[in-house]
């Protein structure tokens, strides 16, 4: 069988043109921008078996390809993405500004919930279905609107709808009109979907890395679509990271912050200003030697092993201080070259959720690096909301991925031993 990805995408056709001696193959296989076959179709063989040219045409009536016949497949989705997650980086900023201590109080799992959560999680999940009414909405969110239903919960949720609506009328002044606070629980509860294997859903982590945003830290709104379980666009709105590198020994060049990071499958990883339209195109550090490289992991030691990491950095030579900072930013940084190794560690009974690697993740792959459990095993984002990796993240570039899994394997088997 040939495989060929299509050069034209015409509505509900897919045309392929390749050469080949078609006397010797008779069958082909259409592929999408993955690899993966979409269409395969036979045509006859030429009796003389001489090389020549060949087209293709094949009717396909997946929505997938009859979305658009001019555009990319998910660059409208692309946009609503981009446009959801920089309304709630507005919204979380101006939270952020006037954070006041009784903006947070406590869910049953004592993990600080502001306002600024809920309100970012209504403003996507209203952004993403007013933007895209032709498409089935299946939103996998952090946050529900249980707390919010209760009578304790009832000067919050108009605070809340308040902020939603400040944000909707000073962004999109042209095409306001005010949410309820009905509208608002709705908007919530759209990301209570399980995800899984099938179809389109998409991935939110509304404030991811709270407790930074709590301390006036790092934070990000990420937002990502999973499609037949893989991850296949992702933005990451990071208000509080400057656009110049964070990383070890270099110099911020401005004060700027608020940086878009955003990439689509087969695409590529762009990053721009929150306040801006021009992008740039991002790529990880190509370095393959750890004396030059220096790694990030979590601000908080309680999200990750901070004794783990500092030992597999060792093994591997790296010199440098880790970067600690909260929340996927972790994923931008490592995405433009701040820095080369990205370490999690959780530690044990902590489960991985899918809405905090999703977006992270392509982000970090279409700039060319690696994102694996600590076995090498790439993450599985089409098991429903929790991702199950062994031990923890590892994130680097493709020269340092070898050596680092021996330095992880040789850590954790030390660390099993000592126990
Ligand atoms: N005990 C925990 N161990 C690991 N991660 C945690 C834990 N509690 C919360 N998290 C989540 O870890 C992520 C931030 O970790 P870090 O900033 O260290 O990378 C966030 O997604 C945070 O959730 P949340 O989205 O509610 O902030
Ligand atoms: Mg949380
Ligand atoms: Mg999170
Ligand atoms: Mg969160």
């Amino acid at each position: 069988m040939k495989m060929c990805t299509p050069t034209r995408w015409l509505g509900a056709r897919a045309v392929a043109v390749g050469s080949g001696r078609t006397s010797d193959c008779s069958c082909f296989c259409v592929t999408n921008f993955r690899n993966q076959p979409i269409i395969t179709t036979t045509i006859s063989a030429t009796p003389q078996g001489t090389r020549r040219p060949f087209s293709v045409f094949c009717s396909y009536s997946s929505p997938f390809l009859a979305a658009s016949s001019s555009s990319m497949p998910y660059d409208k989705e692309l946009a609503a993405a981009k446009k959801a997650a920089t309304l709630a980086a507005r919204l979380c900023q101006k939270v952020q500004k006037a954070l006041l201590q009784s903006d947070v109080h406590s869910k049953s799992d004592k993990s600080p919930v502001t306002v600024a959560d809920y309100g970012s999680q209504a403003l996507v999940s209203f952004v993403l279905e007013r933007e895209l009414p032709s498409e089935p909405f299946s939103l996998v969110a952090e946050e529900d609107s249980g707390d919010l239903r209760k009578e304790s919960g009832q000067e919050t949720l108009k605070r809340i709808t308040e902020l939603v609506n400040d944000t909707l009328a000073s962004e999109e002044s042209d095409r306001f009109t005010a949410l309820t606070t009905e509208d608002v629980l709705r908007a919530i509860d759209n990301g209570k979907s399980e995800g899984g294997s099938i179809g389109r859903h998409w991935v939110l982590d509304p404030i991811d890395g709270t407790k930074g945003f709590v301390r006036g830290d790092q934070y990000a709104i990420a937002l990502g679509l999973l499609h037949e379980g893989k991850v296949v666009l992702g933005v990451l709105a990071c208000p509080n990271l400057p656009l110049t590198s964070i990383g070890n020994n270099q110099q911020s060049s401005s004060n700027e912050v608020g940086c878009l990071f955003f990439a689509k499958v087969g695409d590529g990883a762009y990053m721009q200003s929150l306040n801006g339209s021009t992008h740039i195109k991002v790529h990880v550090t190509d370095t393959g030697n750890p004396e030059e490289a220096s790694f990030f992991e979590s601000f908080e030691a309680a999200h990750s092993s901070h004794d783990l990491s500092s030992s597999i950095a060792e093994k591997l030579g790296v010199k440098a201080p880790p970067v600690r900072i909260d929340s996927q930013a972790k994923y931008g940084a490592l995405s433009r070259g701040d820095g080369a190794i990205y370490l999690r560690f959780p530690h044990k009974g902590y489960r991985e959720k899918i809405w905090d690697h999703a977006a992270g993740s392509i982000v970090v792959t279409e700039a060319g690096g690696i994102v694996t459990d600590a076995a090498g095993n790439p993450l599985d984002f089409s098991k429903g909301k929790f991702l199950d990796v062994a031990s923890g993240i590892i994130v680097t570039n493709q020269k340092l991925m070898p050596s680092l899994l021996r330095a992880v394997k040789e850590a954790l088997n030390e660390k099993a031993s000592s126990l």
